[in-house]
C-alpha cells in the first residue's frame, strides 16, 4: 500500500485528527502522550512558533521510542522550505492553511501525504490537478456542511476533511459527516490554551476519548 493510502486510511479510520500547538516542549510531549493513551493513532502538529521544530522532532524521537503505531503529522506549512525541513526530521504527512503548489510538487511524487486548506472549488480542482487527494476545507465553520453537499459530487475521488471552529459536540460533528467528510480536524475546542496552560492532560485524554466515542457512533 503506498504511504499516501496508508495515512489517508489511519485518520479516515479515526475520522478525526487532532491538532495542537504549544512552545513548551515538555508540554508539547505530554499533550501527545495523553492523546495517543485515549486511542489517537494519527495527529497534527502545527508550525506556529520559533520552537516548533525542535518540539516537533522531540516528537518523533518519543513517538519512535513509546508510541510506533502513531503517524505524526506538521500543519501550518506555508513555505517548501518548512515542507523541505519537516521532511528532514521525520514528519508523516503535511498540511496547509492554503494550497502551496511547490509543496504539492515536492511532497506527492514521494509519496507523501499533502492536505492544503481550501474554501473555494477553484482552489479545490487545482489541489487535485497537482496530485493532491486529501482536502482540508478551511475555515471549516465559514463554509460549512451546506458546501460540503454542494460541490461533493464534483470531486468523488477526493477526501474532505473540515479544520477551524469544528467542536465537540455530536451536533456539530454528526452535521459534517452528514454532509460526507471523512474526517473532522479539531484543534482549540479538543486542545484548548487554557487546557494547556493548566497542565490538565487527565482532561484532554477523557475528551478525545468522549469525541472519538461521538464519532465511532456516528460512522
Ligand atoms: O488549521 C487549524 C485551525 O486553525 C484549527 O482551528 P480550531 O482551533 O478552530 O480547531
Amino acid at each position: 500500500m503506498s504511504k499516501i493510502q496508508n495515512v489517508t486510511d489511519a485518520i479516515v479510520k479515526q475520522g478525526m485528527l487532532p491538532l495542537y500547538f504549544n512552545a513548551d516542549e515538555t508540554v508539547t510531549i505530554e499533550v501527545l502522550r495523553a492523546i495517543y493513551r485515549a486511542g489517537i493513532k494519527a495527529v497534527e502538529y502545527t508550525s506556529r512558533g520559533e520552537t516548533a521544530l525542535s518540539n516537533f522532532t522531540k516528537m518523533v524521537e518519543v513517538r519512535n521510542a513509546e508510541m510506533p503505531d502513531l503517524l505524526l503529522g506538521i500543519g501550518t506549512i506555508k513555505t517548501l522550505q518548512q515542507a523541505e525541513e519537516y521532511l528532514k526530521v521525520g514528519a508523516d504527512f503535511f498540511i496547509s492553511p492554503g494550497f502551496v503548489p511547490e509543496v504539492a510538487a515536492f511532497l506527492i511524487p514521494k509519496d507523501v501525504l499533502y492536505s492544503p486548506g481550501c474554501m473555494t472549488p477553484t482552489e479545490i480542482i487545482a489541489a487535485e490537478n497537482a496530485g493532491v487527494t486529501f482536502i482540508k476545507l478551511f475555515p471549516g465553520n465559514m463554509l460549512g456542511p451546506d458546501f460540503l453537499s454542494g460541490i461533493k459530487d464534483i470531486f468523488p475521488k477526493l477526501v474532505f476533511m473540515p479544520t477551524g471552529g469544528v467542536d465537540t459536540t455530536r451536533g456539530n460533528i454528526e452535521g459534517w459527516f452528514k454532509a460526507g467528510v471523512s474526517a473532522v480536524g479539531m484543534g482549540s475546542k479538543l486542545i484548548s490554551k487554557q487546557v494547556m496552560a493548566d497542565k490538565d492532560y487527565a482532561k484532554i485524554e477523557s475528551e478525545t476519548v468522549a469525541v472519538l466515542n461521538i464519532i465511532n457512533s456516528i460512522k
